[in-house]
């Protein structure tokens, strides 16, 4: 009955890769608005598909037509998503760990300053998290964080533990919004981030919590953060959280990340 479909190895190939591609956007857009667009548009298609096999003209015209400048407005609509997708492609199939290490602590430092680097976060986190003292640190891979750089003040500092808790201290006028650290050194403080437009947050996650979920899901960075409400010491990548975290826990953490 079924003899004219012929379904080859390629095609088999091509219908894994769909479904491949179909995971990864879901993966990308799910527990966000987006997710209702991406099936409002997907049910648009399948109509079309059986309008077009029933061969009713005028709506399959009519569905054709606003498929037709779909592919444009798929990236209007899902700009933020498609930036993301791309990102993920480039950074979690083709950075390995030596380019995190060269974006973050410049490959010229080496393994010692690395260590030193690493050292002087976890001790200004330990020290923080024990003062209830609120921080958001950003640390920078392989894509540019200029942009957020620029919202905030320059510094141009060695990793220093005394200095990020000076400027995460309560009351002073650096110590509102995020810390973003590049290349081993301290860029920029009071940066604002984008905040995550995922809906299902855990409900006392705040604002620096938020930034720091949107940051990392923009960009492939790191973030630290330090409650000021709980002590709680979290890293953030690709969009999640892990909370936590002891000082052990966070050092182990990031040279999993950068070493
Ligand atoms: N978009 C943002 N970019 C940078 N910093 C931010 C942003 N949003 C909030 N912050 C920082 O986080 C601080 C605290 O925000 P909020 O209390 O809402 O966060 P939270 O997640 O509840 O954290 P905490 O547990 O420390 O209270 C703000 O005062 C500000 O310094």
């Amino acid at each position: 009955m079924f003899s004219f479909i012929h379904i080859t190895l390629v095609d088999v190939f091509d219908i894994f890769l769909v479904a491949l591609l179909f995971y990864q956007i879901y993966m990308m857009i799910r527990g966000t608005a987006a997710i209702n667009i991406f099936i409002g548009i997907f049910l648009l298609y399948v109509i079309w598909l059986v309008v077009r096999a029933l061969n009713m003209e005028m709506l399959s015209t009519i569905l054709g037509q606003i498929i037709g400048v779909g592919a444009l407005a798929l990236i209007i609509v899902f700009q933020q998503e498609v930036r993301k997708f791309l990102l993920y492609i480039g950074t979690r199939y083709l950075s390995n760990k030596n380019f995190s290490i060269d974006r973050f602590f410049s490959s010229k430092t080496g393994n010692k300053a690395l260590l030193v680097g690493i050292d002087a976060l976890v001790r200004a986190c330990r020290n923080m998290a024990d003062a209830k003292t609120g921080a958001l640190i950003v640390l920078g891979r392989r894509s540019s964080l200029q942009l957020y750089v620029d919202t905030g003040d320059y510094i141009d500092a060695t990793i220093d533990s005394r200095l990020i808790e000076t400027i995460f201290f309560k009351n002073t006028p650096m110590h509102d919004g995020a810390m973003i650290i590049v290349n081993g050194r301290i860029v920029a403080a009071r940066c604002v981030l984008p905040t995550t437009e995922k809906l299902e947050v855990p409900a006392h996650f705040g604002m620096r919590h938020r930034a720091a979920m949107g940051i990392t899901e923009h960009t492939d960075s790191v973030v630290i953060i330090v409650s000021e409400e709980t002590g709680r010491i979290s890293v953030a990548e690709h969009g999640e959280i892990k909370s936590g975290l002891s000082a052990i826990e966070l050092r182990q953490t990031l040279e999993l990340l950068f070493i």
